[in-house]
């Protein structure tokens, strides 16, 4: 701590006369604002105080920092730059004089944060200057660790890496390890080396959860000229095998299915219900207003019977061991009920096409209960197919066939249902074989149940695969891993001294962003060809941050898996970044109320702090979550 000098008394002077002049106009609350700005806007100068609500007093105005244009101000410039920010339809120029983040503490100035210094107020000692922020930083890697990015398919494989993929061509593979212990890796390299050795006529295909690691595998594919192989989501893959099988589906899946809906449609308890429905109709239902002459051996009808059937959903409910609440089987009726009505304009075909259009171009049913009316789920695929194959075996008959592939990867094969791991199963050709990657401590989806890896083989038709426990961390720093481990393992300790990660604990939400817009645009400037993420728990938060960070500095917002694989920074949450990496990840709500010890938050902590390859930067704007106790 050192004295002040007379342009920090100055300022340290402006604040408390600010804070008197306002305090009327507060509420009694231990943070009555969050920033302060004095603008010279060309006609005279005024003070701005960043706050939770917008509120105008005579000398002052104070503005909403979430919501408000202005705030950007704050966040994308620095004092003596001329401002030029968007207001509704105006353009507001000006310039900044001066900015201040500040600290209270009940209802006290106590910290001021500006381009003069950290000043502190000790209640003893008065205000002094603090060296430096007293506050840890990311510190850059260092330029012989910057690497372009390079395809899993450019490295060289270490020992038992290299046996994995040598393994005799008929062997199916069931590849485990931690995160970033290479299991993409290994299962890309066996699948090329596969395809290499079979020559023509050889088909592959690699299966992933999201659209983030589809893209990115079908990149590292690229990278290497592989052709030939191809990469899906199981969305996609499902809907492509379903389409031409059962004809009658309408072409839109629905968008307003809830995480329920979902789970009970993917929960394993699901299968003694179809068994018991088929047993009851062993032949598809039809539609007898419109009968298809689609010879599929379950129909879309067939799902109207069933999730419209409120006692057979309460069948699957009472299954799932107090797993799913009573309370979805209505949920799927009245969704069931909604998929199979008209959609508004097929319902009022009659009227004038004009009366039929909406003002913003979208259709009438959009953003209303209706918007699912004429839909299919995505998770309705597995499960017609699933009907399919009990009425062929009721009747001696084979399913009808997929087989398409001779090798097929799926990869984070721990958020796959059983179902659908049974219909995967259906794609692969005799005498083909399966290459299954995964980690169950990086099961994040909350729609699905992991049944465990003997059930997984299983369901797969390869109970012999052969088992590959890989152990070798090539992707975090060793400290990263640490906390990884001890975020999944209570009581387990993280490493002692944690030189890749920094921890950084904020007054407010608004402190946090002002920090990591900083510490992000320094972080650009010093190491530009670097890719940065901010991970957050769930889109909504992700939404809120890249908002708040949008003011300071370029950034994407990829939540439906629009990563582009190139430096920047990316905000996004954890269920896209299975399976990718960054070389920065900064987790911007490490705190008790985002990540509370529960096994689903240890997972999703687990996943997103696993993606960093150089630095890791945790910050809460609150208590810090318990997973994370030093
Ligand atoms: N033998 C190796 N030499 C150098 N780098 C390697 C090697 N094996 C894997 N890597 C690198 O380690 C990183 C992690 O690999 P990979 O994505 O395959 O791990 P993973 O186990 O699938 O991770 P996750 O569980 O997060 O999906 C990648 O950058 C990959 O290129």
């Amino acid at each position: 701590m050192s004295c002040l000098n007379a342009e920090q008394q100055r300022r340290i002077d402006q604040q408390l006369r600010l804070l008197s002049s306002v305090r009327a106009m507060l509420p009694r609350g231990s943070t009555p604002y969050f920033g302060h700005m004095r603008l010279d806007t060309g006609m005279r100068e005024v003070d701005v105080l960043l706050a939770s609500t917008m509120r105008t007093g005579p000398a002052v105005s104070f503005i909403d920092w979430q919501t408000a244009p202005l705030a950007e101000v704050f966040f994308a410039y620095d004092e003596g730059e001329e401002y030029e920010v968007e207001v509704g339809e105006r353009l507001v120029e000006g310039r900044l004089l001066e900015k201040n983040l500040l600290g209270f503490d009940a209802g006290e100035l106590v910290r001021i944060d500006s381009s003069v210094g950290t000043l502190l107020r000790h209640m003893e000692t008065g205000w002094a200057s603090l060296e430096g922020s007293g506050r840890p930083r990311m510190t850059p890697r260092s330029p012989s660790a910057r690497r372009p990015f390079r395809s899993p398919l450019e490295v060289r494989l270490d020992p038992a890496q290299q046996r994995v993929v040598d393994l005799p061509e008929h062997r199916s593979v069931l590849l485990l390890g931690e995160a970033g212990f290479g299991k993409t890796t290994v299962a890309l390299h066996r699948l090329v080396e596969l395809q290499r050795k079979a020559g023509r006529g050889f088909r592959g295909a690699v299966v992933v959860p999201t659209e983030g690691l589809s893209r990115l595998t079908r990149l590292m594919l690229e990278r290497r000229g592989v052709e030939g192989i191809d990469v899906w989501t199981y969305e996609a893959w499902a809907a492509s095998v379903a389409r031409p099988v059962f004809r009658d589906l309408p072409a839109r899946e629905s968008v307003n299915a809830t995480a329920g809906i979902v789970r009970l449609k993917r929960h394993p308890a699901l299968r003694s219900v179809l068994a018991d429905y088929v047993r009851l109709r062993p032949k598809p239902a039809q539609d007898e207003e419109r009968p298809t002459r689609s010879r599929a051996r379950a129909s879309r009808v067939d799902l109207e019977h069933l999730f419209g059937d409120r006692s057979a959903m309460e069948r699957v409910i009472a299954g799932t061991g107090g797993a799913l609440p009573q309370a979805i089987a209505a949920e799927v009726t009245e969704h069931t009920r909604i998929q199979f009505l008209d959609m508004t304009e097929v319902e009022y075909a009659h009227v004038r096409r004009e009366n039929l259009t909406t003002v913003d171009g979208l259709r009438i049913d959009a953003g209303t209960p209706m918007e699912d009316a004429d839909s299919v789920d995505v998770e309705d695929y597995a499960v017609l197919f699933e009907l399919e194959r009990l009425r062929a075996e009721a009747s001696g008959a084979k399913p009808t066939s997929l087989a398409t592939y001779d090798c097929v990867v799926i990869d984070e094969a721990q958020e796959f249902a059983p179902l659908e791991l049974a219909l995967l199963r259906r794609c692969v050709r005799p005498g083909g074989t399966v290459i299954i990657a995964g980690d169950a401590a990086q099961q994040v989806d909350s729609t699905s149940f992991f049944p465990g890896w003997d059930a997984v083989v299983a369901e797969l038709g390869v109970p012999e695969a052969e088992r590959a426990v890989l152990e070798v961390n090539y992707r975090c720093p060793e400290d990263v891993t640490a906390l990884a481990r001890s975020i999944l393992e209570p009581g387990r300790p993280a490493a002692r001294t944690e030189s890749a990660i920094t921890r950084g604990q904020h007054e407010s939400p608004f402190h946090l962003a002002v920090r990591l817009t900083e510490e992000l645009r320094s972080l650009q400037s010093e190491d530009p060809t670097a890719s940065l993420a901010v991970v957050c728990r769930s889109p909504e938060a992700a939404r809120t941050v890249e908002r708040a960070l949008r003011h300071g500095s370029p950034v994407r917002l990829a939540l439906d898996g629009e990563f582009e694989f190139r430096p920047g920074l990316t905000v996004t949450c954890v269920q896209e970044v299975k399976g990718l990496e960054f070389d920065y990840v900064i987790v911007p709500d490490a705190s008790a109320s985002t990540y509370p010890d529960t096994r689903e938050s240890r997972r999703a902590l687990y996943v997103a702090v696993t993606r960093a390859t150089h630095r890791l930067g945790l910050a809460s704007a609150g208590a810090w979550s318990p997973l994370l106790a030093p």
